[in-house]
């Protein structure tokens, strides 16, 4: 199992939620946050508002999904959160070492 924290623009999250649930991701944490990567100093878009401040409202998704479905989920979350603009954001992929469904007890990619 691997978790999937995706850092994206927030108002692609609907798309983002539809391209991941067409292939089967049932579950997703979504936080609000702020931060900024290379275009520090540099403006950014943010609902028709220039921003020149450094931290800039971002949503961090975070989602575990077994191995085999790692690669589409990328593929997917890459396609809909694209702009093509600076500050699009970034995936990280970590492995996960347990999962439990605390109702049931189930382990592994079943408490998925
Ligand atoms: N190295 C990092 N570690 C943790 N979070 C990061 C990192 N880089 C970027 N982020 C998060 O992702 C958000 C979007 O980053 P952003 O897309 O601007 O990265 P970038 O490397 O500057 O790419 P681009 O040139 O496309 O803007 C940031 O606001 C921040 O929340």
């Amino acid at each position: 199992m691997k978790l999937i924290t995706a850092i994206i623009k927030p108002f692609k999250l609907d798309e983002v939620r539809e391209a991941l649930s067409e292939i089967g991701i049932q579950g997703m944490t979504v936080t609000e946050v702020k931060g900024f990567g290379r275009q520090k100093g540099h403006t950014e878009l943010y609902r028709g508002a220039e921003y020149t401040v450094d931290f800039l409202p971002k949503l961090r998704l975070e989602m575990a999904v077994s191995d085999h479905m790692v690669e589409q989920a990328i593929e997917n979350l890459c396609a809909a959160a694209h702009t093509g603009k600076i500050g699009d954001g970034k995936i990280f992929v970590t492995p996960v070492e347990q999962a439990i469904r605390i109702r049931t007890g189930e382990y592994g990619e079943s408490a998925l």
